[in-house]
Formats: structure tokens, sequence, C-alpha cells
């Protein structure tokens, strides 16, 4: 259905926009493409932005919500491949090592997004991120690829970077089968960089090396080989080299990538098992979860449970990242995805648990699941007293959306009421703050 409204035929599109709390809806009938890129347009200032099309000649229907670019998304990213043609795998390198840049040059080449789009990084799309220049939020995107004639669908998870963020990237490694290990050429090997090939390496994910920066007149990609194979004991024989701003190099990446790391398990026939790598709150949806599909098949209107917050939910919408959300009908073993479900709070898909169906549950959920434990601590009191209540609503508030953060009422002779706040860590602490 979805691939006869993107052929370029008359379309019907209903265009609702948001305004703050305010919706707009407008129809339009047009060619499909060119309408819906001259609306993302004019609509590109809202907040949320979602295009129904339909048909005019077959009445088909098809939804595709995505707040950055609406229907230019081109739909044959949507096209199944065989599991064996599935490869998950994630970035590790040490902060400015070059992982962001190297990511957007992937979906540039691949053509998920168009060179245009990239005026800013891709990936890093939390405002914070971008002032702090840091990547604090997992997220995800789906690829094609062609390789040897064949599609390959390639999905990138990031994974964040900072010590505070550690188990995320845990989680978001268990979700892949291997990983390209980013180091600066003119730089070397860095302590983080190894905490994280550890992980790797212990969730059996193959590494792929990548030499970054080599067109800087400091790269010294055989000495940064030699330190990798010394400090780590990885194979370096075929470290790739490349530069990420220049564009060299990310051919022989992408086809690595198809090459060397396995293709997923082949269990769709299995009860669901998804793991959750990520979560955030959308006002409009309530909670959006990320997962990878490892065992089974999930799908719009399936009774969803979740095997550590103990709660169930209907998916409302199930779909891929590329890297915006678009809708699908069913996602199977291998797969990486998003699902909203109505979905109050983030705790109650918090990130690393399990999702099965309500009424075919899983034996057993998937390993590591951790409760988050605060490292940093402070004091919070109402400047005046009476904002006592009001400030708990805050607080409950943020926690909606952040599931770490942990707070429980205090009383100090000289503050009053108040509450004492956990946070994973400082920059945690000063991400909440912020
Ligand atoms: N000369 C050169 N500079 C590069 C290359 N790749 C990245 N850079 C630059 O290195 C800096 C850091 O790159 P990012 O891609 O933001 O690094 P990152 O690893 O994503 O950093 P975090 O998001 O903080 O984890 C930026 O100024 C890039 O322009 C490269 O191949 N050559």
């Amino acid at each position: 259905m979805a691939k006869e409204l993107c052929s370029g035929v008359t379309a019907l599109l209903s265009i609702n926009t948001w305004q703050g709390q305010q919706q707009h809806h407008h129809w339009a009938r047009s060619q499909l493409s060119p309408l819906a890129i001259s609306a993302t347009h004019r609509h590109a200032k809202h907040s949320r932005f979602r295009v129904v099309c339909q048909s005019v000649e077959t009445q088909a229907k098809t939804e595709i919500y995505d707040p950055e670019f609406g229907a230019k998304v081109g739909q044959d990213r949507l096209l199944k491949v065989p599991v064996s043609n599935i490869r998950n795998f994630c970035i590790i390198a040490h902060i400015d090592h070059g992982k962001s840049t190297l990511a957007d040059k992937l979906l540039q080449m691949t053509g998920t997004v168009q060179k245009r789009e990239m005026k800013e990084q891709f990936l890093d799309n939390m405002d914070l991120e971008r002032e702090r220049g840091i990547t604090i939020k997992l997220q995800a995107s789906r690829m094609r690829y062609m390789f040897e004639n064949e599609p390959y669908c390639l999905n990138l998870i990031d994974t964040p970077g900072h010590v505070d963020f550690s188990y995320e990237v845990s989680r978001s490694l268990a979700a892949c089968e291997g990983a390209l290990l980013v180091v600066d050429a003119s730089q070397g090997v860095e302590a983080q960089t190894l905490a994280n090939v550890y992980l790797a390496l212990e969730n059996n994910l193959e590494i792929i090396p990548v030499l970054n920066k080599i067109d800087l007149p400091g790269a010294e990609p055989d000495r940064v080989i030699r330190e990798i194979e010394e400090v780590i004991g990885l194979d370096c024989s075929k470290a790739i080299p490349c530069s990420a701003k220049e564009g060299i190099g990310i051919t022989e990446i992408l086809n690595a990538i198809v090459e060397r790391i396995p293709p997923p398990r082949d269990a769709a026939m299995s009860p669901l098992r998804a793991l959750i790598f990520d979560s955030y709150y959308d006002p409009y949806r309530g909670v959006i979860v990320y997962f990878r599909v490892i065992d089974g098949r999930i799908k719009k209107g399936d009774r969803i449970y979740f095997m550590a917050s103990n709660k169930d939910y209907f998916a409302d919408e199930v779909g891929v990242l590329s890297p915006n959300q678009l809708q699908v009908n069913e996602l199977y073993a291998g797969e990486v995805g998003y699902l909203s479900a109505s979905i109050r709070s983030v705790a109650d898909a918090r990130v690393g648990d399990t999702i099965t169906h309500y009424d075919r549950k899983a034996e057993s959920s998937l390993p590591g699941y951790e409760e988050a434990t605060p490292m940093v601590f402070c004091g919070l009191f109402p400047v005046d007293a009476d904002q006592f209540p009001e400030l708990r609503d805050a607080l409950e508030k943020l926690q909606l959306n952040d599931a770490a953060l942990k707070f429980e009422p205090e009383t100090s002779s000289a503050m009053g009421f108040g509450f004492r706040c956990g946070f994973l860590g400082l920059l945690h602490m000063e991400i909440v703050q912020a």
C-alpha cells in the first residue's frame, strides 16, 4: 500500500501540524512527492508534523509521521529483506574521534538522508547534545545498502560516549552483532574506548577497527594500529583507514559491515522477546520505545507486556527509524524499531527491559536488566515553602522522561521541606538542571 503512494500518484493529503498545543489541519490534492516536500518546508517551524496520504485512484491510505522531513523519506527503505541480509551494528569511539561525522556519512552514502538535509549532524539531534557536542541519548537508523546486487538492511544503533551512560551503552551493544571501533589516527586509543571495547567483546560482537582522520597531516595510522593490537589484542590486519570528513573509506566500511558482521539469529517463530535500548517521552503519544526484536515478531495492535515493570499495553504504532519514524505493520526477529502504546511514564518501559506478548509470554526475560543506581545526590528545596507541591509535580514530570532520575522527600531544619535527588553522575545532574 505504501509503495503505491510513493510512485508519484495523485494523492489527497491530510496535513496536521501542531503549534504548541494547537492543531491545524489542511487538505491538499497533488502529486505526492512535490507537495509533501513543499508542505514540509512550509511547516518546518512547527514542532510536530503529520501527513496522511490517500491515493485518489486507489483509495489506499498511508500515514507518514516525520517531524523533520515529511514524506520525502523514501519508502523503499521499508522493503523487507531476509534475516540473513540484516546487519545490526554500533560505533564505539572516544569523544571527538569522529563517531557522529562517520554516522552521518554512512547515512548519506546509503541515501538515507540527503546531503542538504545534513546541516546538523543527524544522530545527535537533541538540542542540548548539539550545544554540548556530545551524544547523550541513543538513537538508531536503518539504512538500505546494495551489495553484490542484493539489498541489505543495516541498522546503526548509536551509543552515548560519556561514562555516566555506560549502562545505556551496554544495552545498545546487546542489540548488535557487530561494532565499528573508530580511533582517531592522529591520537590513538583512549581509556574510555577500552571500557566499551571490552563490553563489546563480552557481548561477542564482531569488531571492525576503523582509523579515522587520515586526512590530517599528523595522522599516524601504523602507530595507532600497533597500539590497538598491543593494548586491546585485536587483529588489525583488516583495519580500514578512513576520513569521515572527506568521505574516504566509507564504501569499504559499508562492505565490511555486510561481509564481516554476522546476521541476526533467525528466531521469528519463537515467543516475542524484544530488548529496549532507549525510550523517551512524547507529550502527544506517550513514551516512544526503541527496541531490537531478538525473538518472535511484533505488530501494531498486539497486547504487549513489559517483563521487568510488569505492565501491559496495546501497541498503537510500530515502526522503523530511518532515521525518522516510519510506520510498518510488523517487525520480526533481527529488526530494530520503535513502538508507541500510550505509555504514561518511561519507568514502565525502562532501558534493558524485555517486551513480550501478554498472551504468549516468553519463558524468561533477556539478560542484563539493571535498575539505575544514582551516584550523585543533591538537595532541592523551594524558595517559598508553599511551592513544595509544585516542585514535586515538576520532578514527577521530569521523571516521566528520565527514569534514571530518583527523588525522595527530605526535611532540613534550615531549608524546610524539599527533595533529595539522585543522578547517575555529574553530567546527568547538569543535563537535568538544564
Ligand atoms: N580532519 C578530520 N576531522 C574530522 C574527521 N572526522 C571528524 N572530524 C572532526 O572531529 C570533530 C569531532 O567529530 P564528531 O563526529 O563530532 O565526534 P564524536 O566522536 O561524534 O563526538 P561525540 O559526539 O562528542 O561523541 C569535529 O570537529 C569533526 O569535524 C576526519 O575524518 N578528518
